[in-house]
Protein backbone atom coordinates (compact mmCIF):
# COMPACT_ATOMS: atom_id res chain seq x y z
CA UNK A 1 0.00 0.00 0.00
CA UNK A 2 3.10 2.45 0.86
CA UNK A 3 6.52 1.87 -0.04
CA UNK A 4 9.20 3.50 0.32
CA UNK A 5 13.29 3.10 -1.57
CA UNK A 6 16.18 4.16 -0.57
CA UNK A 7 14.26 7.44 0.04
CA UNK A 8 16.04 10.37 1.48
CA UNK A 9 15.25 14.16 2.34
CA UNK A 10 17.28 17.17 2.92
CA UNK A 11 16.11 20.35 3.68
CA UNK A 12 17.75 23.20 1.38
CA UNK A 13 21.80 22.34 1.68
CA UNK A 14 21.13 20.73 4.79
CA UNK A 15 22.73 17.30 5.52
CA UNK A 16 20.08 14.68 4.83
CA UNK A 17 17.33 14.42 8.06
CA UNK A 18 15.67 11.30 6.55
CA UNK A 19 18.27 8.71 5.48
CA UNK A 20 17.89 5.81 3.31
CA UNK A 21 14.66 4.88 4.92
CA UNK A 22 13.05 1.45 2.82
CA UNK A 23 10.19 0.02 4.51
CA UNK A 24 6.52 -0.98 3.74
CA UNK A 25 3.38 0.01 5.20
CA UNK A 26 0.87 -3.48 4.63
CA UNK A 27 -3.31 -2.90 4.14
CA UNK A 28 -5.15 -2.63 7.36
CA UNK A 29 -1.95 -2.72 9.40
CA UNK A 30 -0.79 -0.34 12.57
CA UNK A 31 2.19 1.32 13.19
CA UNK A 32 3.79 3.64 15.48
CA UNK A 33 6.35 5.91 14.75
CA UNK A 34 8.69 7.04 17.26
CA UNK A 35 11.80 8.50 17.44
CA UNK A 36 13.54 11.15 19.85
CA UNK A 37 12.48 14.79 18.99
CA UNK A 38 13.84 15.94 15.78
CA UNK A 39 14.58 12.67 14.37
CA UNK A 40 12.11 13.33 11.06
CA UNK A 41 9.12 11.57 12.51
CA UNK A 42 6.71 15.07 11.07
CA UNK A 43 9.27 15.28 7.95
CA UNK A 44 8.30 11.23 7.41
CA UNK A 45 4.24 11.91 7.79
CA UNK A 46 4.84 14.68 5.11
CA UNK A 47 6.58 12.50 2.57
CA UNK A 48 3.41 9.97 3.56
CA UNK A 49 0.58 12.98 2.63
CA UNK A 50 2.79 14.04 0.02
CA UNK A 51 2.67 17.54 0.80
CA UNK A 52 6.91 17.22 0.81
CA UNK A 53 8.61 15.48 -2.38
CA UNK A 54 11.77 12.85 -1.02
CA UNK A 55 15.40 14.35 -2.32
CA UNK A 56 15.97 11.03 -3.31
CA UNK A 57 14.48 7.30 -3.63
CA UNK A 58 11.06 6.08 -4.67
CA UNK A 59 8.09 6.61 -2.81
CA UNK A 60 4.92 4.55 -3.88
CA UNK A 61 1.14 5.09 -2.78
CA UNK A 62 -1.70 2.69 -3.16
CA UNK A 63 0.87 1.46 -5.83
CA UNK A 64 1.43 4.57 -7.78
CA UNK A 65 4.63 5.96 -8.21
CA UNK A 66 4.36 9.11 -6.64
CA UNK A 67 7.15 10.93 -8.82
CA UNK A 68 4.92 10.85 -11.99
CA UNK A 69 1.82 12.50 -10.32
CA UNK A 70 0.68 15.52 -11.32
CA UNK A 71 -1.06 18.32 -8.81
CA UNK A 72 -4.41 16.34 -9.67
CA UNK A 73 -3.15 12.84 -9.43
CA UNK A 74 -1.38 14.19 -5.95
CA UNK A 75 -4.75 15.52 -4.52
CA UNK A 76 -6.80 12.59 -5.69
CA UNK A 77 -4.25 10.25 -3.49
CA UNK A 78 -4.45 12.63 -0.72
CA UNK A 79 -8.14 12.20 -0.50
CA UNK A 80 -7.87 8.79 0.61
CA UNK A 81 -5.34 9.77 3.18
CA UNK A 82 -6.38 11.57 6.95
CA UNK A 83 -4.27 13.31 8.85
CA UNK A 84 -4.22 14.95 12.25
CA UNK A 85 -1.29 17.59 11.99
CA UNK A 86 0.42 18.41 15.35
CA UNK A 87 -1.01 22.30 14.84
CA UNK A 88 -4.37 21.31 13.99
CA UNK A 89 -4.88 23.41 11.29
CA UNK A 90 -8.95 23.72 11.97
CA UNK A 91 -10.47 26.25 9.64
CA UNK A 92 -11.17 29.61 12.31
CA UNK A 93 -13.92 30.78 10.42
CA UNK A 94 -15.89 27.04 10.71
CA UNK A 95 -17.57 25.49 13.72
CA UNK A 96 -16.54 22.03 14.92
CA UNK A 97 -19.13 20.43 13.11
CA UNK A 98 -18.30 22.55 9.67
CA UNK A 99 -14.57 21.35 10.09
CA UNK A 100 -15.07 17.42 10.98
CA UNK A 101 -17.69 17.50 7.97
CA UNK A 102 -15.64 19.27 5.70
CA UNK A 103 -13.81 15.37 3.91
CA UNK A 104 -17.67 14.40 3.16
CA UNK A 105 -18.24 18.01 2.03
CA UNK A 106 -15.47 18.15 -0.76
CA UNK A 107 -16.30 14.36 -1.45
CA UNK A 108 -19.78 15.67 -2.85
CA UNK A 109 -21.93 13.63 -0.26
CA UNK A 110 -25.02 15.21 0.67
CA UNK A 111 -25.21 16.59 4.31
CA UNK A 112 -28.68 15.09 4.91
CA UNK A 113 -26.91 11.84 4.33
CA UNK A 114 -24.03 12.35 6.56
CA UNK A 115 -25.64 15.03 9.60
CA UNK A 116 -26.26 11.94 11.90
CA UNK A 117 -22.75 10.87 11.21
CA UNK A 118 -20.75 13.90 12.08
CA UNK A 119 -23.12 14.73 15.23
CA UNK A 120 -22.18 10.55 16.89
CA UNK A 121 -18.87 11.55 15.84
CA UNK A 122 -18.72 14.26 17.90
CA UNK A 123 -20.24 13.31 21.03
CA UNK A 124 -17.96 9.96 20.65
CA UNK A 125 -15.28 12.11 21.46
CA UNK A 126 -16.91 14.85 23.37
CA UNK A 127 -17.16 17.46 21.39
CA UNK A 128 -21.31 16.91 21.67
CA UNK A 129 -21.41 20.93 22.81
CA UNK A 130 -18.84 22.28 21.23
CA UNK A 131 -20.34 21.50 17.95
CA UNK A 132 -21.38 24.97 17.18
CA UNK A 133 -18.19 26.56 18.53
CA UNK A 134 -15.63 28.13 16.58
CA UNK A 135 -11.99 26.39 16.71
CA UNK A 136 -10.55 30.09 18.06
CA UNK A 137 -12.47 29.40 21.40
CA UNK A 138 -11.74 25.53 22.15
CA UNK A 139 -8.99 24.54 24.25
CA UNK A 140 -6.09 22.46 22.92
CA UNK A 141 -7.43 19.46 23.95
CA UNK A 142 -11.07 20.02 22.26
CA UNK A 143 -9.08 21.45 18.96
CA UNK A 144 -7.06 17.68 19.17
CA UNK A 145 -10.49 16.01 18.88
CA UNK A 146 -11.67 17.77 16.73
CA UNK A 147 -8.85 17.47 14.03
CA UNK A 148 -8.88 13.45 14.96
CA UNK A 149 -12.76 13.41 14.49
CA UNK A 150 -12.38 15.41 10.65
CA UNK A 151 -9.45 12.81 9.72
CA UNK A 152 -11.31 9.80 10.34
CA UNK A 153 -14.82 10.76 9.45
CA UNK A 154 -14.29 9.89 6.06
CA UNK A 155 -12.57 6.50 6.94
CA UNK A 156 -9.76 6.87 4.89
CA UNK A 157 -7.20 3.74 3.40
CA UNK A 158 -4.48 5.69 5.73
CA UNK A 159 -4.41 7.78 8.72
CA UNK A 160 -1.42 9.79 9.92
CA UNK A 161 -1.34 11.47 13.17
CA UNK A 162 1.41 13.85 14.93
CA UNK A 163 1.12 12.86 17.96
CA UNK A 164 -2.38 13.09 18.70
CA UNK A 165 -2.59 12.52 21.81
CA UNK A 166 -0.71 15.50 22.86
CA UNK A 167 -3.09 17.22 24.44
CA UNK A 168 -5.67 15.22 26.03
CA UNK A 169 -5.38 13.73 29.47
CA UNK A 170 -4.46 9.92 30.21
CA UNK A 171 -7.96 8.19 29.91
CA UNK A 172 -8.94 10.37 26.71
CA UNK A 173 -5.66 8.82 25.24
CA UNK A 174 -6.49 5.83 25.44
CA UNK A 175 -9.83 6.28 24.22
CA UNK A 176 -8.53 7.91 20.94
CA UNK A 177 -6.36 4.90 20.95
CA UNK A 178 -9.85 2.77 20.81
CA UNK A 179 -11.29 5.11 18.53
CA UNK A 180 -7.70 4.54 15.76
CA UNK A 181 -7.72 0.80 16.59
CA UNK A 182 -11.70 0.69 15.39
CA UNK A 183 -10.96 2.46 12.26
CA UNK A 184 -7.78 0.37 11.49
CA UNK A 185 -10.48 -3.15 12.31
CA UNK A 186 -12.44 -1.65 9.86
CA UNK A 187 -9.86 -1.18 7.00
CA UNK A 188 -7.73 1.42 7.80
CA UNK A 189 -3.66 1.32 7.94
CA UNK A 190 -3.04 3.33 10.67
CA UNK A 191 0.89 5.71 11.43
CA UNK A 192 0.59 7.35 14.95
CA UNK A 193 3.64 9.43 15.50
CA UNK A 194 4.16 9.78 19.01
CA UNK A 195 6.65 10.38 22.36
CA UNK A 196 4.48 8.72 23.99
CA UNK A 197 5.89 5.40 26.11
CA UNK A 198 2.52 4.72 28.15
CA UNK A 199 0.02 5.19 24.76
CA UNK A 200 2.38 2.75 22.80
CA UNK A 201 2.82 0.15 25.75
CA UNK A 202 -1.07 0.07 25.76
CA UNK A 203 -0.97 -1.35 21.82
CA UNK A 204 1.17 -4.52 20.76
CA UNK A 205 1.61 -2.71 17.23
CA UNK A 206 4.47 -2.66 15.01
CA UNK A 207 7.00 -0.08 15.90
CA UNK A 208 9.15 2.31 13.24
CA UNK A 209 11.92 4.24 15.23
CA UNK A 210 13.72 6.91 13.40
CA UNK A 211 17.51 7.93 15.27
CA UNK A 212 20.07 9.69 13.57
CA UNK A 213 18.13 10.05 10.04
CA UNK A 214 17.81 6.03 9.93
CA UNK A 215 14.64 4.06 10.37
CA UNK A 216 14.58 0.72 12.27
CA UNK A 217 11.78 -1.73 11.96
CA UNK A 218 10.44 -3.61 14.95
CA UNK A 219 7.84 -6.10 13.86
N1 LIG B 1 11.15 23.32 6.98
C1 LIG B 1 12.34 22.94 7.48
N2 LIG B 1 13.49 23.53 7.08
C2 LIG B 1 14.69 23.14 7.57
N3 LIG B 1 14.85 22.16 8.48
C3 LIG B 1 13.75 21.54 8.92
C4 LIG B 1 12.42 21.90 8.46
N4 LIG B 1 11.52 21.10 9.09
C5 LIG B 1 12.24 20.28 9.89
N5 LIG B 1 13.57 20.55 9.80
C6 LIG B 1 14.66 19.84 10.52
O1 LIG B 1 14.53 18.46 10.21
C7 LIG B 1 14.80 17.67 11.37
C8 LIG B 1 13.62 16.75 11.66
O2 LIG B 1 12.50 17.55 12.06
P1 LIG B 1 11.07 16.92 12.33
O3 LIG B 1 10.16 18.04 12.73
O4 LIG B 1 10.70 16.07 11.19
O5 LIG B 1 11.38 16.00 13.61
P2 LIG B 1 10.40 15.32 14.68
O6 LIG B 1 10.97 13.98 14.97
O7 LIG B 1 9.00 15.38 14.19
O8 LIG B 1 10.56 16.28 15.94
P3 LIG B 1 9.54 16.53 17.18
O9 LIG B 1 9.37 15.20 17.87
O10 LIG B 1 10.30 17.52 18.01
O11 LIG B 1 8.27 17.07 16.61
C9 LIG B 1 15.12 18.64 12.50
O12 LIG B 1 16.52 18.75 12.60
C10 LIG B 1 14.48 19.93 12.05
O13 LIG B 1 15.20 21.03 12.55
Amino acid sequence: MVRFENVGLRYGMGQEVLRDLTFRIEPQSFQFLTGPSGAGKTSLLKLLFLSLRPTRGLISIFGRDTSTLDGDGLSALRRRIGIVFQDFRLLDHMTTYENVSLPLRIMGRDENTYRAEVVELLQWVGLGHRMWALPPVLSGGEKQRAAIARAVIARPHLLLADEPTGNVDPSLGKRLLHLFQELNRSGTSIVIATHDIALMDQFDARRLVLHGGRLHLYD
